[in-house]
């Protein structure tokens, strides 16, 4: 199995690619342009079939025949293929279920997998580019925050390879079946779900692409959220880092309103982020806007803001996505603190400069 994704490995599979026909042009896919952001590596090959909305409907078996070419190659496990409405037709950036021009015959999977859970209001979903940029941080804070506007909210940690939520939310413990749905646990006036409930601690590693995908697909609709008479009104999903299978199972399943997407200043973390919003873009999934966290120290003599990873990348960045910055994070060490603790800084009334920038992006989400 390739680990690394060689040119080698991608040659053979825009050579495979071709073989299959784009039946607007006569042309092979890779030809015709419509092979975006192609992925081969660890045994998974992938990328994004990006065509006119109008003609959206006619390439449900393009993507299936693209599907099958790339999972015949040597050493690939499992391929997937995401149809997605190219910019130009003016369908992007908008909800979900208007992704595929509103033919739900175009969508590879029946459409009712495609919608929310039940009773379920909202989905925003909390995305980096990048590991240990504090989207776990953000997700959990953000959860409390609007749980403290008077919001049901539910956070779902669906960061399969690393959950956060059960240290930083402060509960463990098996969640129940009960009529044959998980009953989600809470903390802090929200309920939670997190892969890490239901793994040993250090186990999620296992959790590989498909297999990782279907956890959370379960997760997504095998846990009682919210009820006819007690709905939620949003869902927090605290996503993995990157943009992978898991981001597209995600994307594909659950109708997500809209992204916020986290980095830190430094210029790395923010190629990394816009990696993400491109993705996020091409799902026609909205972008609510950046939080930029570690955004500055307070020095504590004189609480100057100084730039540790330096300073208004993300907020060029933000400007050229069209979207806001929702908060400024500062570095705090009781942060980190209050994560550790199962208690997010937001539970303190005298959370500081960071709890505030929380509770404002909150109220901005709101
Ligand atoms: N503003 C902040 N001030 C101080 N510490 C922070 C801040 N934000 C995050 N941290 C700390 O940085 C570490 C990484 O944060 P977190 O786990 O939220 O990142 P992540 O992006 O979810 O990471 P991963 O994707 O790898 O799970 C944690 O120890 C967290 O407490």
């Amino acid at each position: 199995m390739t680990t690394f994704q060689t040119s080698a490995d991608k040659d053979a599979a825009l050579r495979a690619l071709d073989a299959v026909i784009d039946p607007r042009t006569g042309q092979g896919l890779a030809a015709a342009g419509l092979v975006q952001g192609l992925v081969v590596r660890g045994g998974r090959a992938g990328f994004m079939l990006e065509v006119p909305a109008d003609v959206a409907a006619a390439y449900a078996p393009v993507r299936e025949a693209a599907e099958r070419a790339l999972a015949a190659l040597p050493g690939i496990e499992k391929a997937q293929v995401v149809l997605t409405t190219s910019a130009a037709e003016g369908v992007t950036r908008q909800r979900k279920g208007a992704r595929l021009a509103g033919d739900p015959a175009a969508e590879p999977k029946p459409p009712q997998e495609a919608q929310r859970p039940d009773h379920v209001k909202r989905v925003i979903a909390v995305a980096s580019g990048k590991g240990g940029v504090g989207k776990s941080t953000v997700s959990t804070n953000l959860a409390v925050a609007l749980a403290g506007l008077g919001l049901n909210v539910g956070l779902l940690d669906a960061d399969v390879y690393g959950p956060s939520a059960p240290r930083m939310m402060g509960i463990d413990a098996d969640p129940q079946f009960v009529d044959g749905k998980l009953q989600p646990l809470e903390a802090h006036s929200v309920k939670v779900m997190s892969i890490g409930f239901m793994v040993d601690e250090g186990a999620p590693m296992i959790w590989r692409g498909p297999m990782a995908s279907s956890a959370v697909r379960q997760m997504v609709q095998d846990v009682r959220w919210g009820t006819e008479a007690a709905p939620l009104d949003v869902l927090v999903v605290d996503l993995p880092p990157g943009t992978g299978d898991i981001h597209l199972t995600l994307v594909q399943k659950l109708a997500v309103d809209g992204v916020v997407i986290v980095s830190t200043p430094q210029e790395i973390a923010l190629i990394d982020a816009r990696r993400a919003a491109a993705m996020f873009q091409k799902t026609a999934t909205p972008i609510l806007g950046v939080i930029e966290n570690m955004a500055f120290f307070a020095d504590p003599a004189t609480g100057a803001p100084i730039p540790i990873f330096g300073s208004g990348g993300a907020k060029a960045e933000a400007a050229a996505l069209g979207v806001p910055v929702l908060a400024e994070i500062p570095i705090e060490i009781a942060v980190r603190e209050a994560g550790d603790n199962g208690a997010p800084i937001v539970t303190r009334d005298q959370g500081g400069a960071a709890a505030e920038a929380f509770r404002a992006a909150a109220r901005a989400l709101l």
